[in-house]
């Protein structure tokens, strides 16, 4: 999916939302397990009752790769059932020596047919291009991350700026908006106003609402631009809102609130 596209989804949905499908076979409703692949019949419930909500899906593949050549089924019978028009993102945070990254952005890009792929960008410029040499295909770079640990090398000072900044600075002349977003975590609030100024037009994928205590509504104010250039994600606050039988209603009540608030946040925007 280009950039136009996503940019249009946003507007015609009035949501940024991407529904995190970090499924573990551990919290999924008891019922699901005598299915023949509980995980999908899950992602499948889940999906039906949000996909008119969000803009995106994110596979976190850590939870599938678990699972062995199984996990592997499941990632890909979810992935080629999100409808086509919304963009999917493997959470796989990969970075290795070229010819290794290449490998890996083949297997998402072309076998799983994913439109984006998180990157882990320590490795340096060889390991993040192979990403950035797909056409309409994206690589999310990890900017400043949403956990505690993101304290221990990207917010320390290299010379005057923070590690975080000189690593968004650097990564942004490998790609362009069209093909680079950032990950800039929800709960880093000291920090979006900063971030933004430093990539004023790339989209941020925005991990850490929800369960993690980030605000919606901050991060909208401090980092919204005038194409959105968000895609705000949600996990466990909402493919696990409910455990029972009806855990697919309980989702899609949770997706909505965030829908109507991002609805909310866009108009503000365009009026402002
Ligand atoms: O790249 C990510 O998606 C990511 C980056 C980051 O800084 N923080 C972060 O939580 N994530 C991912 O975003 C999701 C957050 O899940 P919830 O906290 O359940 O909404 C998980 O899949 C994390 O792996």
């Amino acid at each position: 999916m280009n950039r136009q596209e996503l940019v249009g989804l946003i507007k015609e949905r009035q949501s940024y939302l991407c529904v995190g499908l970090d499924t573990d076979i551990q919290k999924i409703p008891k019922h699901l397990l005598s299915y023949p692949d509980p995980v999908f019949a899950f992602n499948k419930a889940i999906i039906d009752a949000t996909k008119d909500l969000c803009v995106a899906y994110k596979i976190n593949t850590a939870f599938y790769e678990c699972m062995g050549i199984r996990g592997w089924e499941s990632l890909q019978r979810t992935v080629e059932y999100i409808p086509s028009g919304i963009f999917t993102i493997a959470d796989a945070k990969r970075g290795d020596i070229g010819n290794t990254a290449t490998q890996y952005a083949k297997t998402f890009f072309d076998t799983y047919k994913f439109d984006a792929v998180t990157v882990a960008p320590y490795m340096g410029e060889d390991s993040v291009a192979p990403f950035l040499s797909f056409n309409e295909k994206w690589a999310i770079v990890l900017g400043l991350t949403s956990n505690e640990g993101s304290k221990d090398f990207q917010l320390q000072k290299v010379g005057e700026e923070y590690l975080y900044e000189k690593v968004i600075r650097t990564v942004m002349e490998w790609g362009t908006p069209d093909n680079l977003m950032f990950v800039v975590g929800a709960t880093q609030t000291a920090q979006l106003a900063a971030v933004r100024q430093l990539a004023p037009d790339h989209f941020f994928l925005v991990p850490g609402v929800g369960a993690q205590g980030g605000s919606l509504q901050e991060i909208s104010s401090l980092a919204m631009n005038k194409d959105c250039g968000l895609l705000v994600n949600a996990s466990r606050a909402i493919i696990y809102a409910g455990n029972g039988e009806d855990f697919a209603t309980d989702a899609r009540n949770a997706a909505l609130q965030y829908q109507q608030e991002m609805s909310e946040y866009l108009e503000q925007a365009v009026a402002g």
